[in-house]
């Protein structure tokens, strides 16, 4: 079958059958921008069947790296050997575990996804410094931020305080201590945090350009989606993933929706890359998503902020303008009577298809209090967030016991068995014991901690059976698929001999769930055989463990968060001063980039649109008394 483009327009066309050298698609929401890339690569592959060459697609999260694997599977087949799909943390970790080595990092590396652990690995560092005894009281929980800004610039250790001075921060000297101690106990530990993940394979690539050469050989072509978040480490990393002489990068980018300035990103980029690759520009004007009134509001808005690509075309409407209109305002008192009247109208107009709807604001405030509005008014809703850990017993203990067998001597992953072991058979195993058992042996906490638990009388026959032949499969690294298939089996039946644990185990269907998922994401990526223990760990460790959305309810998104989306009815609500924009670009005012920032947040919101939009504010909001947003004035709405 060949790949069908005769529902492209024109100016997709040629995007899609761009051949060689750099390319900049640049365009607003809804211009197919992510159809483009797709395209391209379909067709390349498909008028390549002879080549070996692999194409690089880079995305920002996991969830839109699947969806282009998706659509590129349904173009041609066979996509999975000639592509590697993936977000540039996954890239980072792949490149790590073939050539961490040269930097002291170990293939088995584990990765900090938790706040929690980075602080209490920069508590160290800053204990390391002997730091705690100085008049000043510094704690990992509050440096931990610039920390991590020093890591998503890329700052090496040397020009750290250089760099923090130039931020006007005053203790520049000491927190450059901590940083380079932060980044030392990295590699001791074995671990990396998502910053250091892109920090170290960034080092690595400027050290070692025979790494460098291999990349270029293997991926000859580089397609990035949404390069407009792209911060300077990982824009880094793309400068050396593209081979200087073919220039082979083809980046789908829109400057008007540049929503993660705090991350790092930065519309002057836009601008870098055009200049250090002699980018050609093709722009996609034509929007397919919104109905012409929601074009033009958009069109306004943005118009108000000054530092946008130059020569960047308007949008076009595609749809034709409909009868009735499809954008209402709605103006209320209090914010308590605006969230009831989301509700009621969401149940008069769309009560069949709750999920064409979406709730957008600007903070998780406002959806945590319109879901407890919806709640009482009998509204099936739920806020859409990253879920960064399985939290049910069985699924805790699961992926402790495997994080463990991983990382032998790691004392958080053996507590964690220890409180979820209690949960679900109700022995209680003393941490500390296990560990000073474990010294005078092998050193091997999980073998420890099972003979722990096999001394146990209490223990049921069934679950004695289970640890006595399953956990050496996992802790002498035999089988571990096998080792989970016995643990699901175990946990299955756990439920009938320990009926009291009943609570413990609502949410583990749901978390089985997506653990099925994720594992068949893995697989698809890198195929079954492939996957080794610590893969499978640092792949689920870069993914987010939220469940699969519920079919028939409201899903209440910050605007951040609905990135890339589409929904046929959209609510935004809260448009006040303080909420969007926020109280901080107030505070730096209207030119400032934090301002152009949170219109480009209200113009990403409002082209999520595909049928109808619905804009609403208060008076008074959380008992205090706002204005009406700015950008309603500018929409040419008030
Ligand atoms: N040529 C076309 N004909 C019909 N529909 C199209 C065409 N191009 C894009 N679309 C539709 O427009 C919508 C937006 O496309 P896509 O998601 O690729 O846009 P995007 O530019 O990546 O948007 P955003 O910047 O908001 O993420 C999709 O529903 C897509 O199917």
């Amino acid at each position: 079958m060949m790949v069908d483009l005769s529902s492209l327009n024109e100016n997709q066309l040629n995007a899609v059958q761009w051949q060689e050298g750099p390319l900049l698609v640049l365009a607003g929401p809804g211009s197919g921008k992510t159809r483009v890339l797709t395209y391209r690569i379909s067709r390349m592959i498909e008028e390549s069947p002879d080549k070996h060459f692999r194409i690089l697609g880079l995305t920002f999260t996991n969830k839109a790296a699947a969806e282009m694997r998706e659509r590129i599977d349904a173009l041609v087949p066979n996509a999975g050997e000639r592509t590697l799909l993936t977000t540039f943390h996954s890239f980072c970790a792949d490149l790590l575990r073939q050539h961490g080595h040269h930097q002291g990092l170990r293939p088995d590396f584990s990765i900090l996804s938790q706040q929690a652990d980075r602080q209490a690995l920069l508590d160290e560092a800053i204990f390391k410094a002997g730091e705690k005894n100085n008049e000043v009281f510094y704690t990992g929980e509050r440096l931990i931020p610039v920390i991590t800004r020093l890591l998503d610039y890329s700052i090496s250790i040397d020009k750290a305080e250089t760099f923090l001075q130039s931020q006007n921060i005053r203790e520049a000297p000491i927190i450059s201590s901590f940083y380079s101690l932060y980044r030392q106990l990295m590699i001791e530990k074995n671990s990396l945090d998502f910053g250091g993940l892109i920090s170290e394979a960034l080092f690595l690539l400027e050290q070692k350009p025979s790494i460098k050469k291999q990349v270029h050989r293997i991926y000859p072509y580089i397609c990035v989606d949404e390069f407009q978040d792209t911060n300077l480490s990982q824009y880094k990393i793309l400068t050396h993933l593209v081979s200087p002489v073919t220039k082979n990068l083809f980046v789908v980018a829109d400057d008007d929706q540049i929503i993660y300035q705090w991350n790092g990103a930065n519309p002057e980029r836009l601008k870098e890359l055009q200049k250090d690759f002699e980018m050609k520009v093709l722009q996609l004007p034509e929007n397919y998503r919104c109905p012409p009134e929601v074009i033009d509001i958009a069109n306004k808005l943005i118009s108000h902020n000054l530092n946008r690509s130059a020569d960047k075309e308007l949008l076009q409407a595609n749809k034709s303008i409909s009868k009735e209109s499809p954008i209402h305002v709605h103006f209320f008192d209090e914010w308590e009577e605006e969230a009831s009247w989301v509700a009621k109208d969401i149940l008069k107009r769309h009560e069949k298809s709750l999920n064409k709807c979406v709730v957008l604001a600007r903070t998780r405030r406002l959806l945590e209090s319109i879901i407890s509005v919806f709640e009482k008014n009998g509204v099936p809703s739920y806020l859409a967030m990253r879920k960064d850990e399985f939290v049910g017993a069985p699924m805790f203990w699961l992926h402790g016991v495997l994080r463990l067998a991983n990382s032998r001597q790691d004392r958080e992953q053996l507590r964690r068995i220890c409180k979820s072991f209690y949960t679900l058979e109700g022995i209680n195993l003393d941490v500390n014991d296990i560990m000073s058992q474990a010294a005078t042996e092998d050193g091997d906490y999980l073998r420890a901690w099972q003979r722990a638990a096999l001394q146990r009388s209490e223990i049921s026959s069934e679950t004695r059976l289970f640890l006595e032949q399953s956990i050496p499969k996992i802790s002498d690294r035999l089988d571990f698929w096998k080792f989970l298939e016995d643990a699901f089996q175990w946990i299955d039946n756990l439920p009938e001999s320990h009926p009291q644990n009943e609570e413990f185990f609502s949410e583990y269907k749901e978390e089985k769930e997506t653990w099925d998922q994720l594992i068949m994401e893995i697989v698809a990526q890198y195929g079954r055989d492939q996957i080794t223990l610590h893969l499978l760990l640092q792949e689920l460790d870069l993914r987010s463990k939220a469940p699969k959305p519920p079919k028939h309810a409201v899903p209440c998104f910050t605007i951040h968060a609905s990135k890339g989306m589409e929904f046929d009815h959209v609510y935004l609500v809260g448009l006040v001063e303080d909420q969007l924009p926020s109280w901080a670009a107030i505070k730096k005012g209207d030119d400032s980039h934090e301002m152009q920032e949170e219109r480009r947040n209200c113009f990403v919101a409002i082209t999520r649109t595909q049928e109808s939009l619905s804009i609403s504010y208060s008076s008074r909001v959380f008992g205090y008394t706002k204005e009406p947003s700015r950008f309603l004035k500018e929409m040419g709405l008030v």
